[in-house]
């Protein structure tokens, strides 16, 4: 710790030292390096100030110790005199540094560390043990400067002692008590005592805080070890003379040389702003005091600095004292306590000017040479008036010791009270330590078993850390084939939706050249149809014709006004049949057209027969409901024949039946009626037969095997509707064959709906036959 210091004799030499922060308060002071400081009072602001050493917060009271204490011994144990002098804000630590005993202190913390003062006591006696040509004498006196007034610390009726100017120029206490001191422990029980006289006072900033400026000083003579024996001697043989009653007595003189150094170690009080420390009433007015004499030491500093001719060590008891020190002719160490807190950084910095500008000040320190010539007579009457002082003093001491003593067996007394009391309360803790030790144990045990789990949970976190890793880079890939996929699946969802669209454009057109195609079969049927019908119907004509030319023949006279008709017939016949064949030519081309159509329909519809099965069962039906109109318009050509050999009565007639039978046969059949079933308003079935009307312009309906039939009047079976009031006349398919296929006919005003349904063959042809007449088929 000591290496990086070499101490200079030729001026002060000044220390920092910086105590921990208190709290969790934050800090304004960082240490660069061992010499310098950095110190902010706010966070752009920083200066840095450099000094002989820098104490921070982890260095201790030895540290301290050895560079600030040991040197001064060594000086002063040559005879100079040295100055330790503690500097600093309230609260920032001198007192810990320098009059720290760590007496009752039986913790190990830096706060029960001993300071300075033990530390020194200690190493002087070491040392002077170690000077075995000298003989040493110490001497302690303490006092305090309270208010600016000087009292012994030693001697408590000793009280505002005047300072009075020595020969060579330098203040002395008057009348301040030395105590001689043989041992260190009698010397460290006598500042331990004095300590005690100290003034302290409780403030906002130190519970502890010192309301004076506190001077311990050490005196150590050191004569050379012959000289002493020599003058015991002396004495020796002149008190034998002075028991023998010789007059006169050895003219001898004795002279004492040697050396002394004083050490004055000060604890300043600390300088406070009395809004902080909240300072009222005597601590005001001590705080005022304090403030003061600290104002003129750093004037008396500032003018030894910058050596100005006048020093104002007269303004102020605390300089006056300081003056032999100040002036240079003593080795002076400053150790100055700084708080590291940024609420204390404003003190701090000017304390830390005061360091610095303190450095300036110029020593030289001198060795104070003794020589005491004294003739043994003299010697004598010293001896008796020091024997008078001793004497004194012990009747003091004694008088001191047993008021002490009386005090101490009441304390006793009352310390024994409290034993038992404690003693009773120790049974009880007893019994309660043992419960804490067993709860301890079973934390204990609980704290392992928790550090196991604690364990156990950090590794499992850790795998499962690192499976959440690779889960989270799975996570990554799957998410970006997600993204890809959504991509993709829009690429698709838009294709989709383009061949739903084309579907459905299909199955638009499929429908459409399905109706068409439903529509060409329709009028195939109808031409074939009507091409059979007129086929043979032209060569049926053509058989009668021939016949009634037979007849007319036979009785041509009988029919002579008929001849002309005949002819007419005849070429009328003729024309029909040309039209026939000729009608029989187109119609045939056309077939093929038509047929080549539906052949290349029956392709696409091939074709398409994967995508559109449902379209299958219509093919079906379709071709279905082909061959029941083949079967119809052979049972619908068989009634008709019948019909019209029925009728054929005459040749007109026949004429005028031939004549519409290609066109109307149908109707003529329809007129027979066709079997419904008619839903009554109970919702029951009942079976009726429906025609069109001969106008035309109604249906009629009646009950199957209704008397009388279609032509007897007034029968009240039938009933009549105006086609105009059919409501609707709807095909449904009931079921998946072609023969299921309903065919629902509502008739009547709104107020009064019939519902017809026609599931034959005939119905279907029937209602085709209304469609072709323009009625609207759903
Ligand atoms: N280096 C340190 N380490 C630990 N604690 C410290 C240190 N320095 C000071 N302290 C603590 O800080 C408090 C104030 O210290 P101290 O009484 O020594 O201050 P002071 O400067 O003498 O104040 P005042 O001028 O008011 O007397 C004390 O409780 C002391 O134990």
């Amino acid at each position: 710790m000591t290496e990086d210091y070499e101490s200079d004799n030729s001026r002060v030499n000044v220390f920092v030292r910086v105590r921990p922060a208190k709290g969790k308060e934050e800090k304004a002071t960082r240490q660069a390096s061992v010499k310098s400081l950095r110190i902010s009072v706010t966070k752009k602001s920083e200066k840095t100030f450099v000094y002989d050493r820098l104490f921070g917060e982890k260095d201790g009271q030895q540290a301290v110790y050895d560079v600030v204490g040991r040197p001064v011994i060594q000086d002063v144990l040559k005879g100079c005199n040295g100055c330790i002098m503690a500097y600093g804000q309230t609260g920032a630590g001198k007192t810990h540094s320098l009059l720290n005993m760590a007496n009752g202190g039986s913790g190990t913390g830096e706060v029960n560390q001993p300071g300075l003062v033990p530390r020194i006591v200690t190493d002087l006696y070491i040392s002077m043990a170690a000077d075995f040509m000298g003989m040493f004498t110490v001497s302690v006196a303490m006092c305090q400067i309270y208010n600016e007034q000087i009292d012994d610390l030693l001697k408590p009726k000793n009280t505002n002692l005047r300072l009075t100017m020595t020969n060579d120029k330098s203040w002395e206490v008057d009348g301040l008590s030395w105590y001689k001191c043989k041992t260190p422990e009698y010397l460290l029980s006598v500042i331990s005592n004095g300590r005690k006289r100290l003034v302290y006072a409780e403030t906002e900033m130190n519970k502890h805080s010192s309301r004076s400026h506190a001077v311990l000083m050490i005196k150590v003579q050191r004569h050379n070890r012959s000289d002493v024996e020599r003058k015991e001697q002396i004495e020796k043989e002149a008190a034998e003379q002075e028991s023998d009653g010789e007059e006169g007595g050895s003219k001898a003189e004795v002279v004492l040389r040697g050396r002394q150094g004083i050490l004055s170690i000060i604890d300043l009080a600390g300088s406070e702003r009395v809004k902080k420390s909240k300072s009222s009433g005597i601590q005001f007015t001590e705080a005022k005091k304090i403030n003061n004499s600290l104002l003129v030491l750093g004037q008396c500093i500032q003018a030894l600095a910058f050596k100005k001719g006048h020093i104002p060590y007269r303004d102020s008891a605390l300089t006056k004292f300081l003056e032999p020190s100040l002036r240079g002719t003593a080795r002076v160490n400053l150790l100055v306590c700084v708080a590291p807190e940024r609420t204390h950084a404003n003190e701090s910095i000017s304390t830390l000017e005061f360091a610095h500008r303190a450095m300036s000040v110029a020593t030289n320190p001198t060795v104070n040479e003794m020589t005491v010539c004294t003739s043994p007579k003299e010697l004598i009457a010293d001896l008796a008036t020091a024997a008078s002082v001793v004497q004194l003093e012990q009747t003091e001491a004694l008088q001191r010791i047993t008021g002490e003593n009386m005090r101490m067996e009441e304390e006793l007394k009352t310390l024994k009270g409290e034993n038992e009391a404690a003693a009773k309360g120790n049974q009880q803790k007893a019994t309660e330590i043992k419960d804490l030790k067993a709860k301890h144990a079973d934390l204990t045990a609980k704290f392992q078993d928790l550090e196991r789990d604690t364990i156990r949970i950090t590794t499992e976190a850790l795998v499962k850390e690192q499976d959440l890793r690779s889960e989270r880079s799975k996570l990554d890939a799957e998410r970006d084939l997600s993204a890809r996929l959504t991509r993709e699946n829009g690429t698709l969802k838009r294709q989709l939706s383009e061949a739903l669209a084309t579907i459905s454009r299909l199955q638009g057109d499929l429908a459409s050249q399905q109706t068409q195609l439903r529509e060409h079969i329709e009028r195939i049927q109808w031409i074939e149809e009507s091409i059979g019908s007129h086929e043979t119907g032209a060569a049926e004509i053509e058989g009668k014709m021939q016949c009634m030319v037979d007849i007319l023949d036979q009785t041509s006279t009988k029919i002579e006004g008929l001849e002309g008709a005949l002819t007419e017939a005849r070429a009328k016949a003729h024309v029909l049949g040309e039209r026939c064949h000729s009608d029989k030519s187109q119609w045939t081309s056309e077939k093929g057209v038509l047929h080549a159509l539906v052949n290349s329909m029956q392709k696409k519809l091939a074709q398409r027969e994967e995508e559109q099965r449902d379209f299958e069962s219509r093919a079906c039906a379709a071709a279905m409901a082909e061959r029941i109109l083949w079967n119809v318009l052979r049972e619908c050509k068989e009634r008709e024949i019948e019909a019209e050999k029925a009728q054929v009565k005459v040749g007109v007639e026949v004429s005028a039946k031939t004549k519409a039978a290609h066109i109307d046969s149908l109707d003529e059949w329809l007129k027979c009626g066709i079997p419904v079933i008619k839903w009554g308003r109970n919702n029951k079935p009942y079976p009726r037969l429906v025609r069109v009307s001969a106008d035309g312009k109604s249906l009629e309906w009646m009950k199957m095997g209704g008397k009388g039939g279609w032509g007897s009047q007034g029968d009240r079976g039938v009933r009549s509707f105006p086609l105009k009031d059919i409501s609707s006349i709807n095909t449904s398919e009931a079921g998946k064959s072609a023969r299921e296929v309903l065919y629902t006919v509502e008739v009547g005003l709104p107020e009064r709906v019939v519902r017809m349904d026609l599931a034959s063959p005939k119905g279907f042809l029937w209602f085709h036959t209304l469609k072709s007449r323009g009625l609207n088929i759903r």
